[in-house]
């Protein structure tokens, strides 16, 4: 069997999404998630340029051969847009192993370590109230694990929280970076409050979880932690930016807060020194920015020997093909924690027809061959690519900060 054809579909049903379809010589074919939000075309470009010319003729069932080729082959290692592009094509061909053998792709990896997967969802609010409104919302459509995002006083616009009531939360929502501004006082100065009010409110059984996004310094996310471990979070996620992973080390030691970090990882070698010291408890890096189910089995075991669990990073600029994929992992990984879910809009939905399923706070995976998520290509031609570009972040004294 050989490798035929290979072509990225490039979608806006809301949001930009970047695809691979793989073909087999037997008509078989495979589906990988290339999206790197504010990035699309750089990944494209890579595939065009320098990985599918590479694929054709070559036998899919290799994929463990076919990842070193693109990896080490390549001489430049890592880095999210190659990582990305490898990611693609690897859970395409994991896709055409899968429906080759007539399995659920979870079969293959292993089989079933449990039922369901554990979701979170995410609440946000221009203010406490509102955010408690969002969260009781979600309690009643069965989450049992809320990620708490609120507006703080004297900060305009900040991370996580929709512009409008009842919206979703979007950050690439214009052509170029809009700016916003942040204040670190005024954000641990508020936080506490929120928390205090989500426990005061909805009891100790809801799991809640909080993302810092890269903002604070380690003795000001020690500080955080600390002061958030009354209310105990399931937890506190990418409280500084990780390319110093020692900074971990640092508020390891004040807090006994969860720490949650990864989502812009690409390699096990951004989290390695984070997993062998414990200095972590979640992993977040994705099937699509971290080189694909291949690469990230090799990360999941790694934490799995240092007690520390998965919790896949799963926003809407992720497609429904590496959420798919992603559920069909987390039903097999033996240390999974817990996966994000942000629902995408409708016209994605369509765009992207699945078997996976959300029910009482949780995903079912789904029984047909391959990861079970397929592309609507006529459907693709309706929503063409729009540039859309991620947010800045400056200090109130103008200094260009952490997004
Ligand atoms: O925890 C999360 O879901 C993330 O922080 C996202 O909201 C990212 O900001 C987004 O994926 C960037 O593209
Ligand atoms: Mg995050």
């Amino acid at each position: 069997m050989k490798i035929e054809r290979a072509y990225t579909i490039v979608t806006s049903p809301g949001r930009n999404f970047v695809t691979l379809k793989i073909v087999t010589d037997q008509g078989v074919y495979g589906i990988g998630d290339a999206t790197l939000n504010g990035r699309e075309m750089a990944v494209v470009a890579y595939l065009e340029e320098h990985v599918i010319p590479m694929l054709i003729g070559r036998d899919p069932h290799r994929i463990e051969d076919i990842w070193h080729y693109l990896y080490r082959g390549a001489y430049w290692r890592r880095g999210p847009v190659t990582m990305s592009a490898i990611a693609a094509v690897d859970i395409a061909l994991w896709d055409i192993k899968a429906k080759l053998a007539g399995m659920p792709l979870y079969q293959l990896l292993g089989g079933k370590s449990r039922e369901r997967v554990m979701v979170y969802g995410h609440a946000t609010g221009r203010d406490i109230e509102a955010c408690l409104d969002e969260v009781a919302r979600h309690v009643d459509e069965g989450y049992k694990a809320v990620r708490v995002q609120a507006g703080v006083p004297g900060i305009a616009s900040i991370y996580g929280v929709a512009k409008k009531e009842g919206e979703r939360y979007e950050p690439a929502d214009s052509d170029l970076p809009a700016e916003h501004v942040w204040s670190t006082s005024k954000y641990l100065n508020h936080v506490p409050k929120l928390f205090a009010a989500v426990r005061e409110r909805f009891g100790d059984d809801l799991h809640v979880l909080h993302d810092v996004h890269h903002r604070l310094t380690p003795i000001e996310a020690a500080r955080l932690g600390k002061e958030v471990e009354p209310y105990n979070l399931f937890w506190l996620e990418d409280c500084v930016p990780a390319e110093n992973q020692e900074a971990f080390g640092l508020i390891r030691q004040h807090t006994t807060t969860p720490l949650a970090v990864g989502e812009v990882f690409n390699s096990l070698f951004d989290a390695k020194t984070l997993i062998e010291n414990q200095w972590i408890d979640y992993i977040r890096a994705t099937l699509t920015h971290a080189g694909g189910i291949t690469h990230v089995r090799r990360i999941a075991d790694l934490a799995g020997l240092y007690h520390v669990r998965t919790g896949f990073h799963g926003p809407t600029d992720l497609s429904p093909v590496c959420l798919g994929a992603a559920i069909h992992f987390d039903t097999w990984v033996p240390n999974f924690g817990i996966q994000e879910y942000m629902p995408h809009t409708s016209a994605t939905d369509d765009v992207f027809p699945h078997d996976y399923h959300f029910e009482d706070g949780h995903f079912i995976v789904g029984e047909n061959p391959g990861h079970g998520v397929d592309i609507d290509e006529d459907l693709t031609k309706q929503y063409p690519y729009k540039r859309a570009s991620l947010p800045v972040n400056r200090l109130e004294d103008g200094t260009l900060w952490h997004w």
